[in-house]
C-alpha cells in the first residue's frame, strides 16, 4: 500500500500576527493538495487563530508540544484535551529542541505520546542523533533507543508519523544527503518490522527533517523510505508550497 506523502511545517517560536497572516495567505492560496497531508504547527498562542484563518481544507494544524496529563497544576503546559477543544488533532512530540534544550527524557516523551494518542490527538514523533553520536557510530543505537520508548508502550501506530531529524542538520543548512537520510529511514522501517510487525513497518510514514528547502526536497523525496518532511525555517516562507509538492 502506498504511503500518503506528509509535510509538516514547524514554525517553532517565530511569528506575530502580521507574519502569521502572511503564511496563512500563501497556504490558503496554494496548499490544497489532494495527494499530500499538510500539517502546520504555529506557536501555541496562535493555534486558534491559525485554525480559524486557514480556509484550505487540505491543511491541518498541530501543536508543537503537549503534556502527559489532561489538566492540573502544571504551569505553562498545554494538554491534548485542550487541543481537542480547539479542534486540533496533531501534536509534535520528541523534537530535538524539546529533548536537548528542555531536557525531555525518552520516558517523558513516551508518556506524552501515549496520552496524546489516548486523547485522540495524532503524533509526529521525532527522533534523531547528535553530531557526536553520528561520529561515534551510534546513529542506529540512538534512534532505536528513542523509538523503543514508544514500542514498549504498545501504541496505535496508525496515528503516528515518525520524523527522523538528525540534530546536526536542524537549522544548520547542513541537510543529510538523500543517501544518508534513506539509510536511516530504512533502518527505522526494519526496526518497526522486527519490533512491531510487517504491517506497521509498511504503512507508517517516516518523514525527514533538517534544513529541507525547495532546492533539496525533490531529490530527498525520490528515496523510497522518505515519506515526507518536517520543515522548520523554510515553512515560514512561500517556498514551503514547493516542498509540499516535492513529489509532483
Ligand atoms: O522541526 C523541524 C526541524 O527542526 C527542522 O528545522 P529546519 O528545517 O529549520 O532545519
Amino acid at each position: 500500500m502506498a504511503r500518503r506523502f506528509f509535510v509538516g511545517g514547524n514554525w517553532k517560536m517565530n511569528g506575530d500576527f502580521a507574519s502569521v497572516d502572511g503564511i496563512v495567505a500563501f497556504l490558503n492560496q496554494s496548499c490544497d493538495s489532494k495527494a499530500v497531508d499538510v500539517v502546520v504547527a504555529p506557536p501555541a498562542p496562535y493555534l486558534a487563530y491559525v485554525k480559524e484563518k486557514l480556509k484550505c481544507g487540505g491543511v491541518q494544524v498541530a501543536a508543537q508540544n503537549s503534556y502527559k496529563v489532561a489538566k492540573g497544576a502544571f504551569t505553562g503546559e498545554i494538554s491534548p484535551a485542550m487541543l481537542r477543544d480547539l479542534g486540533i488533532n496533531w501534536v509534535i512530540l520528541g523534537h530535538s529542541e524539546r529533548r536537548h534544550v528542555f531536557g525531555e527524557s525518552d520516558a517523558l516523551i513516551a508518556d506524552k505520546t501515549v496520552h496524546a494518542l489516548e486523547s485522540g490527538v495524532n503524533v509526529v514523533f521525532c527522533i534523531g542523533e547528535k553530531l557526536e553520536e553520528r561520529e561515534a557510530g551510534q546513529t542506529k543505537e540512538v534512534n532505536f533507543r528513542q523509538l523503543q520508548s514508544v514500542v514498549d508502550r504498545n501504541i496505535d501506530w496508525s496515528r503516528v508519523v515518525i520524523a527522523y531529524e538528525p540534530v546536526w542538520a536542524i537549522g544548520t543548512g547542513k541537510t543529510a544527503s538523500p543517501e544518508q537520510a534513506q539509510e536511516v529511514h530504512e533502518w527505522i522501517r526494519q526496526f518497526l518490522q522486527d519490533k512491531v510487525g510487517l504491517d506497521v513497518a509498511a504503512t507508517t510514514r517516516i518523514i525527514y527533517g533538517g534544513s529541507v528547502t525547495a532546492d533539496n526536497c525533490v531529490e530527498l523525496a525520490k528515496k523510497p523510505d522518505i515519506d515526507g518532511f518536517l520543515v522548520g525555517g523554510a515553512s515560514l516562507k512561500p517556498d514551503f508550497v514547493k516542498i509540499v509538492n516535492a513529489r509532483d
